[in-house]
């Protein structure tokens, strides 16, 4: 579905991504791990097309994107919910989910009602600012807005973050039901073992700007874990 090969990305002189190679397949839920700066949202931004990768190819479902600016990107079926929610604490709910409509490949008025359904909250509190939102319910709005996309596939980076245990649950089912009933791909940047552990097929481990293990999510050892995850 996304296949990056040999990226590298540099900020001035300091080359943050090196030869980074890794896929998501189609159908499945990838985590890609490592502790705090060793390039995992520099990662995603470069799939993005939001920072300049220079060298390397990125294909989704199997057409090069590495060229395209980010809006094509995006049109082509990749979502982003970023760290920090990125909501417009200004508007409502339902206006922060309508200015996803105008990003979608296929054009129509109508937000999917499904995401209503995943997250009944963004109902109950359509007319609300999202600035007034919980940091629970700011995630759910940024997920919801993420899906009026209808994307291919789906990038997360930290979406549990300080975020309280029943609604990590809650966005751990809607990752699972999103590759289960919508065929949805989902690339998720996460650091909590836990939650990796309960809802992610494939892992990548980052180290300063390199993939170095990878592999299915049941054959991530303590050892692995203890080198480049224990902080
Ligand atoms: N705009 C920037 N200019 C220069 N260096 C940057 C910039 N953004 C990030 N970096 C550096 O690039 C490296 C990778 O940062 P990045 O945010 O991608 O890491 P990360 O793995 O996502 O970390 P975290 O888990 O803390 O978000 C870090 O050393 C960081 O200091």
């Amino acid at each position: 579905m996304l296949a990056i090969e040999g990226l590298n990305q540099y900020y001035g002189a300091s080359h943050t991504l090196r030869d980074v190679t890794l896929s998501v397949d189609r159908e499945r839920i990838f985590c890609l791990m490592g502790r705090n700066g060793v390039g995992k949202t520099t990662l995603l931004n470069s799939v993005l097309g939001l920072l300049p990768a220079s060298g390397g190819s990125i294909t989704l479902a199997g057409e090069h994107i590495e060229q395209l600016p980010t809006e094509e990107r995006v049109g082509r079926g990749i979502a982003y919910v970023p760290q920090g929610r990125m909501i417009f604490p200004e508007l409502t709910v339902m206006e922060n989910l309508n200015v996803a409509l105008a990003g979608r490949r296929r054009r129509g008025k109508e937000l999917p009602e499904q995401i209503f359904e995943f997250f009944p909250v963004l109902a109950e509190m359509a007319d609300r600012r999202g600035g007034d939102l919980s940091g629970g319910q700011q995630q759910q709005l940024a997920i919801g807005r993420a899906l009026v996309l209808e994307p291919k596939i789906l990038l997360l980076d930290e979406p549990c973050e300080g975020i309280q245990p029943n609604i990590v649950q809650l966005i751990g089912d809607v990752i699972q039901r999103l590759r289960r009933e919508q065929k949805i791909s989902v690339l998720l940047v996460e650091q909590k073992l836990p939650f990796a552990r309960a809802v992610a097929d494939d892992f990548a481990i980052m180290d300063r700007g390199q993939i170095v293990a990878q592999g299915a999510m049941d054959e991530l050892s303590d050892a692995l874990v203890e080198e480049y995850l224990t902080v």
